[in-house]
């Protein structure tokens, strides 16, 4: 998960491979609530780990739910209709798929309760729900603003209710009130009740969804069309003991539409054909739009078909989060594409009419918008335009946004706050770069001599940036290490048995720690004598060509930072930013001494500095690949510096040479 205060996407040419897709977060979230409910132990398998299930989660195991982790399963023990705890506060982050759902159970189940979420959650409307409730005789308050959350649920008595006369619920804003009545009310099912839907229901789908699995855990409900519901007296919760999480189909639209850019076959599992999901049917859009689609039971392949991208005008009421995939899909299209009766995207975890029209139209597109529909007008090559994407705290508008990377104009997309993708996807742009081909990956080279501060900068950068990171000095290092384990000494008769086994080198970096064949060494390479024997093979032309595959197999998306002696030079010399870092010798012993003192290895500042000499004199006079800044290196002498300064400058001097206006860091030192 890329936690960074942005994300550069390069720009991407092509997509190929497979993709297997998390846990639907809609079917996550009800599983979850119903199994609460039901009496039983469930265990769930495939269940979505993301922002909104913990939040689930969290609240049900406050509730006194049995939760147990299991290998790739969760076992709910349910309620079975009793709260043990009758009091708690709860908070619901900006999860609609837990406030909506638990305020209506959690009415019904008489306890005291308080339910709250972030800002946005109590922008997000649940008067028409409390109505329905408050109807039925539930006791709610308003906390902050009439008609949104935080609200306060006293307890009743199931006598109490008004079930008699149908319920009356609004269908015509958010489908998840209806949904949140179905799930609850077979809690007070002592006869039949009926809900009745005021106004057009929106997202039936989402209400197939919620029917479907009520069955799975034995609640039959009776539908008339999609304006009344009725759940039969005596209804009763009970597990299904087992139960699988399809993975999400509206996850899949990101996939979907890469085929569909970018690929000559593209393998999606976890959902196809026979998903209950209604965001399924958005293959029927892509398909409309040019995608060549083949699917399964529980897989998609995807293709590109037309091309540029044929434009449609579509009702997206049946794919309303889907659709918001459309809209980018459009950029690439032959005409506008008019996405109509998505009016409930403005009630999502952002503005989405408005978060789109904006930041499509930063990409340089022309867009109109209104009410309840966009309209996005295609981008001819030279119209794009590189753009920061705000993300407004809502996954949907940073997942669909990584599509524009393949821009005909060959331009970088930076995603800001890249980690809101938590919500349904983690590993989101993970996936989305195991799959797709970049033109060029970007490399920041640090180069320097010993001691210099190399590896520390480089490491802030990398995380700042949300890069990987290579130390190639560690790979010496280990070189060096595995010589002296081999009985060898690094003079030219040895050099292509060394060579050899740095060739196939049992090396693996996991967390910051150097494992050789499985033997954590990080810190059996880092003494003075092990950096000498590294400085001592990398002088062997034959080694220091057996290393070279390794370091450019580290290039990888999104980008990478890489520190050593001749990274700028001979390994990536095609970097976009070079940088020499010095600071004098006397600092540079200085530092070392610290370093190995509080490391618990005793040495010498003079034996230090001779050392470091040492080592300076032969990488820099070496034959190959001395140690000399690269033409075009940015020369940076730390010497009176902190780390943080250089870590800044070496990041303005970045921010500079991307094709980003008003770059959101810090300023320049
Ligand atoms: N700009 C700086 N100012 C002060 N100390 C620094 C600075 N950069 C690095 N150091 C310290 O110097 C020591 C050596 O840095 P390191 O990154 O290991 O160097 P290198 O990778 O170039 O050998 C570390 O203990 C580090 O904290
Ligand atoms: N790209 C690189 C990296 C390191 N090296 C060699 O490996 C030794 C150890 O590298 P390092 O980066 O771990 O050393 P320090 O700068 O941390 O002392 C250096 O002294 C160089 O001789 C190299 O030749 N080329």
């Amino acid at each position: 998960m890329f936690s960074t205060e942005f994300l550069d996407i390069p720009p991407l040419t092509e997509a190929a491979g497979t993709v297997r897709l998390p846990g639907s977060k809609s079917i996550s979230n009800r599983v979850l609530l119903l199994a609460a409910l039901a009496s039983g132990t469930t265990t769930v398998h495939d269940l979505l780990d993301s922002d909104d299930t913990r939040v689930m989660l969290t609240a049900l195991a406050q509730l006194g739910c049995r939760i147990e982790q299991g290998d790739g399963t969760l076992r709910i023990t349910g309620l079975g209709g009793k709260l043990s705890t009758p009091q708690a506060k709860l908070f619901m982050g900006n999860a609609g798929t837990a406030m909506r759902p638990l305020t209506a159970a959690l009415s019904l189940l008489g306890g005291d309760f308080e339910l709250s979420g972030v800002p946005r959650m109590h922008e997000r409307p649940i008067g028409d729900l409390v109505d329905a409730l408050t109807q039925l005789g539930c006791h709610i308050d308003y906390l902050g603003n009439p008609g949104y959350p935080p609200l306060r649920i006293h307890p009743v008595t199931l006598q109490s209710l008004h079930l008699d006369a149908p319920i009356r619920v609004r269908g015509d804003v958010s489908s998840q009130f209806l949904t949140a009545l179905l799930m609850a009310l077979p809690l007070a099912s002592y006869r039949d009740i009926t809900i009745d839907v005021v106004g057009e229901l929106i997202s039936k789908p989402y209400i197939e969804i919620t029917l479907n699995l009520l069955a799975r855990f034995g609640i039959h409900v009776r539908r008339e069309g999609w304006q009344r519901f009725t759940i039969p007296a005596g209804s009763q919760y009970q597990s299904p003991g087992e139960i699988h999480v399809e993975a999400d189909a509206s996850s899949a639209s990101y996939f979907i539409a890469l085929g569909a850019i970018a690929s000559e076959g593209l393998r999606i599992e976890g959902v196809g054909a026979e998903s209950i999901q209604g965001d399924i049917r958005f293959v029927e859009a892509a398909a409309q739009m040019g995608a060549r689609i083949q699917s399964g039971p529980n897989w998609l392949q995807v293709s590109r078909g037309a091309w540029p991208l044929k434009a449609i005008t579509l009702d997206c009421n049946h794919i309303p989060d889907a659709a918001m995939t459309l809209a980018v899909m459009a950029l690439y299209a032959d005409g506008p594409t008019t996405l109509t009766n998505i009016a409930s995207w403005r009630v999502k975890e952002t503005d989405r009419i408005d978060a789109m029209a904006n930041e499509l139209a930063k990409l340089g597109a022309k867009v109109e918008a209104g009410p309840d529909f966009i309209r996005v007008f295609p981008l001819p090559a030279d119209g794009w335009r590189a753009a920061s994407i705000k993300t407004y705290d809502d996954h949907r508008v940073a997942m669909c946004f990584s599509l524009a990377a393949f821009n005909p104009a060959s331009i970088p997309v930076r995603v800001l706050d890249p980690h809101c993708v938590a919500k349904t996807f983690p590993d989101y742009f993970e996936t989305l770069f195991s799959v797709v081909k970049p033109l060029s990956v970007p490399v920041i080279c640090i180069d320097g001599p010993t001691a210099s501060g190399k590896g520390t900068l480089a490491v802030e950068v990398a995380h700042e940036l949300g890069y990987h990171y290579l130390d190639s000095g560690a790979l010496y290092r280990v070189t060096g290490l595995a010589m002296r384990r081999a009985g060898l000494d690094a003079d030219p008769a040895h050099e292509t048995q060394i060579a050899d086994l740095a060739r196939t080198l049992p090396l693996r970096f996991d967390a910051g720690k150097a494992m050789l064949a499985g033997e954590d060494v990080t810190d059996a390479i880092r003494s003075e004598a092990a950096g000498m024997d590294a400085s001592r093979v990398s002088a062997l032309p034959a080694v220091r060509a057996a290393l070279t595959e390794l370091q450019i197999s580290f290039r990888r998306l999104p980008g990478l930072v890489a520190d050593g002696r001749d990274m700028g030079t001979v390994i990536f010399p095609d970097a976009p930013l070079k940088v020499f870092l010095t600071a004098s010798a006397a600092q540079r012993a200085e530092r070392r001494h610290k370093q190995l003192i509080s490391k618990g290895i005793s040495t010498t500042l003079d034996s230090l500095r001779s050392d470091l000499e040492a080592r300076d004199l032969r990488d820099s006079s070496r034959s190959v690949a001395p140690l000399k800044p690269a033409e075009d290196a940015r020369r940076l002498d730390n010497s009176t510096l902190s780390i943080e300064q250089s870590v800044d400058q070496v990041l303005n001097w970045w921010q500079q040479a991307q094709p980003f206006q008003a770059a959101p860091t810090k300023a320049s030192p």
